[in-house]
């Protein structure tokens, strides 16, 4: 109930929103109708301009003097403003303006897009500078013609590029604006010219015709008519033969008659003698075939960047360089391991055909190609004496490397390189990466950048002892994604009990990170906030859910690209949708005070958010099965493993054995259900972290945190009791909607009553509170409790009592 509540007071509070200037009908129609009577003042006050401009020409200036009379028929103020638009201004094109304020009032008064005005205005000042330096061009004095400005601008571009240049430009102009605004090509310019000849073509072939008559048709055509056919080609020749064989009987001398050649594209009807002229088809200028293309034809497409537009992403020189970086091969550590690893297998009899070594960041891999009929679980054995004989820690034996025939002995590096995040971030492997969310989480063996998309993972799981690098892994996962998506297109939710580890988000909270509305921090230190933030997660889901049905899009980026094509409408509550991470350090801490209560949202939303762009990272130092259940682990398949203590607790986290022999220090293992790789994670250290927030915490930022919906918890006693009086004007509508159909959704009343979501949001609620349909059931339309009109009227009747 209690949730059901909270969605409309959500929707309510959607950030960003700008202040738009509205007005009423009434406003509407006062307006409109002061702008068309003002245009038409204007049209006559120009008319008059003609008769009577040379007259008021001296009394222009003598404005406020009583006795001075003006002879335009709008007196004084006629007579300044035909001066001022066409003497002054734009001459005889004066009048596209006077139309043009005639259309905003029309336009004002009917409500009608206003894209298209401005349009109109647009090409409208276009036409009208173009006209008065045409006409500007053939006067040599300011007159009505081009007024001043057709004038100056003539006497200025003579000056430069002479007579002859200005005709140029002119036809430039006008060759311009027929392209772009009726998109004419070469060829519909050659298809006008066409018709516009075979219209004078026509026009002469029936003034011959004409000539032919009278139906008995003599041979003796009058001289005119000859002299016309004579100019005239074959074409009035045929047609002529036409008419004549239309009336055969009367033909008296030995005319020869041929059948008509039809020429192309022009067939006559020999029945009613009536030519059908068919023109070449123009290509169309389609205006508006599809809102949406047009609106982004006018405004281009959506960009949500554009609040941030002059955002500038973190430059690399904020990353620190390490001595200690780059691979060194040391030959004689190489050889030595190799040596002992032949000896301790040779012990054992174990034959070796041949062996190769990979030298990674912190640890080299020896691809040993056993010799025939060895079998591997027997090297796999020898684990434990293979280390003993390389007296080194963090051996990891690979038995069989899959997708390969060989057996991997991962030995230490006895000097490990620092993997900095500055090399990974500069990798092209991850500048170029084609991703929704692209992370640079560190190197492979072979000191490869290892990039993965948290939105494919979709949810991140990260565990390790205390010390053995979590802390910085989700550093890294933060700074890859600050380093790639801009503030819109991502969003943080960050809960640290430690309270400590990721207070440096705090500066780039009104850029990347999102909130509950009245809370103060952005950063969740709180476990009480937690759970309210986790189940706002959850409306915020159920919402997105419900955009996505309503735009018929299965998942964020087909919404998004279809929100950004300017195909959803926003007033139907349809919005950008930005990604949004959850990030909860320490969530054994939570397990333990919170339990369930923070285990259900969890898990609600690692089974159902991949698709709406929620995706989850959760580390926690204790992988026990209390902490890891079975709910969480099966909607987890990404892992991370940091080094941990004991082969139980790496079971718990990888399904297998392996961290336990991580050596710490950022080493760790990767596993998205199938294999598992070694990766040195990316190190960035708290300076590095610091520099990256102030740098963009320093930038223009949102008003606000991205706003998360509004939770209020069961404790908080919400009831959804709505006053009679307080409910919705089509709540009777909407419930005889909801009874007819037996089906309580918010869908089906946007459709039926062409609503908005919110609106549609709310009646459920009011319906809720009235009886008339059930409590919320997640994805499923509620249950209506009443069964027919009948009991609806009757439950109505008996609330007014
Ligand atoms: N990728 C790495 N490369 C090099 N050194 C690392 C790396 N990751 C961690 N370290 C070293 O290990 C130390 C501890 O790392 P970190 O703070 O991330 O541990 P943690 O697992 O978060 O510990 P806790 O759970 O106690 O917070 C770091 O200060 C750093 O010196």
């Amino acid at each position: 109930m209690a949730r059901t509540k909270k969605k409309t007071k959500t929707t309510k509070k959607r950030q960003f929103k700008r202040p738009s200037l509205t007005l009423s009908n009434q406003q509407k129609l006062v307006a409109g109708s002061f702008l068309i009577i003002f245009g038409m003042l204007l049209f006559i006050s120009f008319v008059s301009y003609f008769f009577t401009g040379n007259a008021d020409e001296s009394i222009i200036n003598e404005f406020t003097t009583r006795e001075v009379e003006a002879k335009n028929w709008l007196s004084k103020i006629g007579a300044w403003l035909s001066n001022f638009f066409i003497k002054q201004g734009f001459g005889v094109a004066a009048f596209i303006f006077s139309g043009l304020t005639v259309l905003t009032g029309v336009f004002i008064t009917f409500n009608i897009d206003k894209a298209r005005l401005k349009k109109n205005w647009f090409w409208g000042t276009l036409i009208a500078i173009w006209l008065s330096v045409a006409l500007g061009f053939f006067t040599s004095k300011i007159d009505f013609l081009g007024g001043t400005i057709g004038y100056e601008v003539n006497a200025f571009l003579q000056d430069y590029i002479g007579k002859i240049g200005v005709v140029m430009l002119l036809i430039f102009g006008a060759i311009t604006y027929l392209a772009i605004r009726f998109k004419m090509t070469a060829d519909s310019f050659k298809a006008l010219f066409k018709s516009a000849k075979k219209n004078i073509k026509s026009d002469f072939e029936d003034l011959s015709e004409a000539a032919s008559q009278p139906p008995i048709v003599d041979n003796d055509l009058t001289a005119e008519a000859e002299a016309i056919k004579s100019t005239f080609d074959l074409d009035t020749e045929q047609k002529t033969t036409t008419a004549n064989t239309q009336t055969p009987p009367a033909v008296k001398n030995d005319l020869e008659i041929s059948a008509p050649i039809e020429e192309e594209g022009d067939v006559e009807n020999k029945e009613n003698n009536i030519a059908i002229e068919v023109e070449n088809a123009l290509e169309e200028a389609s205006e508006t075939d599809n809102l949406a293309n047009k609106l982004v034809e006018d405004f281009g497409e959506f960009d949500p960047k554009l609040d941030l537009s002059k955002f500038q992403f973190p430059h690399l020189d904020l990353l620190k360089k390490y001595d200690s970086e780059g691979i060194t091969i040391n030959q004689e550590e190489l050889e030595e391991n190799k040596n002992k690893i032949v000896e301790t297998l040779n012990n054992y009899k174990i034959g070796i055909s041949s062996i190769k070594a990979t030298i990674g960041p912190t640890v080299t891999l020896y691809e040993i190609v056993p010799e025939a009929g060895v079998r591997i679980s027997k090297i796999k054995n020898l684990e434990d004496d293979i280390a003993l004989s390389l007296s080194a820690l963090g051996i990891r034996i690979i038995a069989p490397i899959p997708g390969k025939g060989t057996i991997g002995i991962e030995v230490p590096n006895k000097n490990a390189t620092i993997v900095s995040m500055r090399s990974v971030i500069a990798s092209q492997k991850f500048q170029k990466a084609d991703m929704h969310l692209p992370v640079a989480l560190g190197k492979t063996i072979s000191n490869e950048t290892f990039v993965v998309d948290l939105a494919k993972m979709p949810h991140l799981l990260m565990a390790g002892a205390t010390g053995q690098g979590k802390s910085v892994g989700l550093n890294a996962v933060l700074t890859s994604l600050l380093y790639k998506k801009h503030p819109a297109e991502v969003k943080f939710v960050l809960v640290d009990p430690k309270k400590v580890e990721l207070t440096l988000f705090n500066k780039i909270e009104r850029h990347y990170l999102a909130k509950l509305p009245d809370s103060e921090e952005a950063i969740i230190t709180d476990n009480t906030k937690v759970i309210n933030t986790l189940n706002s997660l959850c409306i915020e889901m159920d919402d997105r859910y419900e955009l996505l049905k309503n735009a018929m899009c299965r998942n964020i980026s087909e919404y998004n690209t279809k929100f950004k094509a300017r195909k959803l409408n926003p007033n139907d509550g349809h919005r950008f949708l930005p990604y949004i991470v959850l990030v909860v350090d320490e969530f054994a801490d939570l397990i333990m005070t919170a339990g369930k209560e923070v285990e259900t949202p969890i898990a609600r939303l690692a089974q159902l958010a991949r698709a709406i762009g929620i995706h989850l990272i959760i580390a926690t130092q204790r992988p026990s099965v209390n902490v890891i259940t079975g709910i969480i682990k099966a909607n987890f398949p990404a892992r991370i493993a940091f080094r941990v203590t004991s082969k139980i607790d790496s079971r718990t986290i990888l399904d297998g054995a392996g961290a336990d022999q991580l050596i710490g220090r950022g080493d760790m293992l990767y596993t998205q259900g199938n294999d598992m790789i070694r990766l040195q994670c990316a190190f960035v250290d708290t300076p590095e972290v610091e520099q990256i927030t102030d740098y963009i915490g320093s930038q223009k930022a949102y008003p606000d945190a991205y706003l998360l919906p509004e939770y209020v918890g069961e404790e908080s006693g919400t009831s959804l009791d709505v006053d009679i009086e307080d409910r919705d004007k089509l709540f009777r509508e909407a419930a005889e909607v909801i009874v007819i159909a037996q089906q309580g959704s918010a869908s089906l009343l946007q459709r039926k009553l062409k609503l908005g979501y919110n609106r549609a949001g709310r009646l459920i609620d009011q319906l809720e509170a009235a009886g008339i349909v059930g409590g919320f059931e997640g994805s499923k339309a509620r249950q209506v409790l009443v069964p027919d009109i009948a009991a609806l009227n009757q439950l109505l009747d008996e609330e007014k009592q």
